[in-house]
């Protein structure tokens, strides 16, 4: 028996930090948002009991170290099942990007083996499992758009965000989100309005939306990375009304409503940067 789980990545219209905590994480207020630039991951059932990973990506493990691996060992040896899963992924979210491409594959298999090992969990209990392989993972377990709080993990669903297209460019670097929390000085941040943001989300207020965007991780990354400001001020230069790095980075885009202004941005920016995606917000959350 086979199953296709579609992975979609993510990214960050607002990232917050509000404090470091005692356990060494940060303290979070986000507003996350699902794009139709997705990884294809296939899953087969095992005659034996083992986990197999395999993909063409030569930036993914191929083991125990894949996020998708790990989701399937969590959920077997939590629940004692005693079958395996042989798991194929299509990779075309960059790695590294900032867009939760491993914790979104993570999330499909939670997703997918429900389905195919017969477990009649909810989407609250897979995403409370999700949160002990990756903070970013219980998000993608429902996927559209929510605002996330505690680590990442505490979660409250948004609707869909105005209409609009978006604009990705992943410059050619990968970017460690540990040292970019480690880096972060949070006494030399400007703190984006979440709330405010949530209000623009709420309205289907579009140009509310692009005033709001805001993420305080770029002091790190935009400060190590010059090439990361550069392709903002590009973008800016090419007509996006509004732009943000997501998440740790280095992946920046830039939000714009009309087919002409993508296809300007989109034509101008593929001449220097090979990843270039144009998608649409997904708006709609996971079915269980
Ligand atoms: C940057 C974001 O992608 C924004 O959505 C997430 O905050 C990061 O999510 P993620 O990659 O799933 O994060 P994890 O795999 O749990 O942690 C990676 C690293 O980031 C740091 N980290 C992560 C989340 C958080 N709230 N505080 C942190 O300090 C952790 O110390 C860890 O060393
Ligand atoms: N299935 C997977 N897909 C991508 N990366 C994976 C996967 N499994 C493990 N990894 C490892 O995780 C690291 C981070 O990859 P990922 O693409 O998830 O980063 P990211 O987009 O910055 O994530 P986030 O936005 O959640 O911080 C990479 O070094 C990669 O080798």
């Amino acid at each position: 028996m086979k199953l296709l789980v579609k992975a979609p990545a993510k990214i960050n219209l607002s990232l917050d930090v509000l404090h470091k905590r005692d356990d060494g994480y940060h303290e979070l207020e986000m507003i996350m948002t699902t794009v139709d630039l997705a990884d294809r991951l296939e899953l087969a059932l095992r005659n034996d009991d083992r986990i197999t990973v395999y993909s063409q990506s030569r930036f993914v493990p191929d083991d125990e170290r894949n996020l998708a691996y790990k989701a399937a060992k969590v959920l077997k040896d939590r629940l004692g099942i005693p079958k395996g899963v042989e798991i194929t992924i299509e990779k075309n979210i960059p790695v590294a990007a900032g867009l939760a491409g491993g914790s979104s594959d993570a999330a499909a298999v939670l997703r997918g083996l429900n389905k195919l090992w017969g477990l009649g969990l909810t989407l609250d209990q897979l995403a409370t499992i999700g949160a002990e392989i990756g903070s970013d993972v219980s998000f993608c377990v429902y996927g559209g758009t929510a605002l996330a709080k505690g680590r990442g993990e505490i979660i409250t669903p948004l609707p869909a965000p105005p209409n609009c297209w978006v604009v990705l460019a992943k410059p050619p670097i990968g970017v460690s989100t540990a040292e970019v929390y480690e880096n972060l000085q949070l006494h030399n941040v400007v703190h984006p309005n979440s709330k405010a943001m949530v209000e623009a989300i709420e309205q289907n207020d579009y140009f509310g939306m692009c005033q709001n965007l805001g993420n305080v991780l770029e002091s790190v990354t935009l400060n190590h990375y010059p090439e990361v400001k550069s392709i903002k001020n590009d973008m800016k230069r090419f007509g996006a009304d509004a732009v943000l790095m997501s998440g740790s980075g280095p992946t920046v885009f830039a939000l714009v409503q009309h087919d002409s202004r993508m296809q300007r941005l989109y034509n101008g920016l593929r001449g220097y940067c090979n990843q270039v995606y144009a998608v649409r917000m997904l708006g709609k959350r996971n079915e269980q």
